[in-house]
């Protein structure tokens, strides 16, 4: 299997000071990472170092296998940069055209794909107009689009929804799933959290250029969970009986209804906790998990680590 991204001990210093240091992450193919990490925390010239824009100090970086200085790696890597410099005087049709014909695509190749990733970007039959005239959210589009076009194996995206309103994000992350399918990497900056939540396999923070922590969604985000429950009453049997799951915090009552706080050790216990409540006979108004967020241990970890960001 050949890894979309494997970064060992990758350093970068400038002007003696190190932006980018140890970092070893890797990405499988088909994965959606989440790069995280406040203002100034090395992301972009980590990415930069993922392309082969930037030459690191020290450690190794390999993408598809090969190097990014690499003409045949770079074809096959797609790269949506947060601050996208747009021909504003073509149409998308044409920009498009222009940056296929810069990765070695056919124009015949061309014209089918165009109108292709147009459609997938939520911009059909708007390839015959000129970009000065887009929206912000088009324009975002159209770089996706552009990212995509020559069926990359790898994607980098940089902020990718900063401008689109919540339908577009949706469509975003339809099409990083559509991308996962198909078996395309994807390595995301965002500093939307909930979305990367929503998207991610794989998330690691950054702070001052090193990885705070890195982990599965399950790893970082699964396991030990409380469970608020609410039912229309809650007798001693059925007390005991969601005892032998977790102990038990009582609630105060809401809106008439009593209320019991399970701490899990791990969210598979979930489901057990609807099964003893209906074996009870009790009438079930809520199971809430409340499990952290990536935003919540986001500010977790900033905050933990000493000073604030660069
Ligand atoms: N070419 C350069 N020369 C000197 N310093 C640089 C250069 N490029 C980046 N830096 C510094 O490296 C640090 C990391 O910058 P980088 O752009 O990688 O952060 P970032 O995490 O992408 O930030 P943001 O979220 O604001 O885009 C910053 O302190 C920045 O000033």
């Amino acid at each position: 299997m050949t890894l979309a991204i494997e970064t060992h001990q990758l350093r970068k210093v400038y002007k003696g000071r190190p932006v980018v240091q140890d970092l070893s992450l890797t990405v499988g193919p088909g994965e959606v990472f989440g790069f995280l990490g406040p203002n100034g925390a090395g992301k972009s010239t980590t990415v930069k170092m993922l392309l082969g824009l930037v030459m690191p100090t020290s450690g190794s970086v390999q993408v598809l296998g090969g190097s990014p200085q690499n003409p045949d790696v770079r074809r096959q890597l797609g790269f949506l940069p947060e601050q996208f410099r747009f021909q504003t005087w073509m149409t998308a049709r044409e920009f498009l055209n222009f940056h296929g014909r810069l990765s070695g695509m056919s124009a015949s190749d061309l014209q089918t794909r165009i109108p292709e990733v147009l459609e997938q970007v939520g911009l059909p039959g708007r390839g015959g107009e000129a970009l000065n005239g887009y929206s912000k959210g088009m324009l975002q589009r159209a770089g996706l689009a552009q990212a995509i076009l020559a069926r990359p194996r790898l994607v980098l995206l940089d902020e990718p929804t900063s401008a689109l309103d919540p339908i577009g994000r949706v469509e975003v992350r339809e099409i990083i799933a559509g991308l996962k399918a198909q078996g395309v990497a994807v390595f995301l900056n965002s500093h939307l959290l909930s979305e990367v939540e929503q998207v991610c396999d794989h998330v690691a923070f950054v702070q001052k250029g090193q990885v705070l922590r890195q982990g599965s969604m399950q790893q970082l985000l699964g396991g030990a969970v409380p469970v608020e429950v609410r039912a229309d009453r809650l007798p001693p049997e059925l007390l005991s009986e969601l005892g032998t799951l977790g102990t038990l915090e009582l609630l105060p009552e809401q809106g008439g209804r009593p209320g019991v706080q399970v701490q899990l050790s791990n969210d598979a216990l979930i489901p057990r906790i609807a099964q003893i409540v209906s074996r009870a006979g009790v009438q079930l108004y809520a199971l809430t998990p409340h499990r952290t967020d990536l935003e919540a241990l986001f500010l977790e970890l900033i905050d933990t680590s000493g000073e604030g960001q660069v």
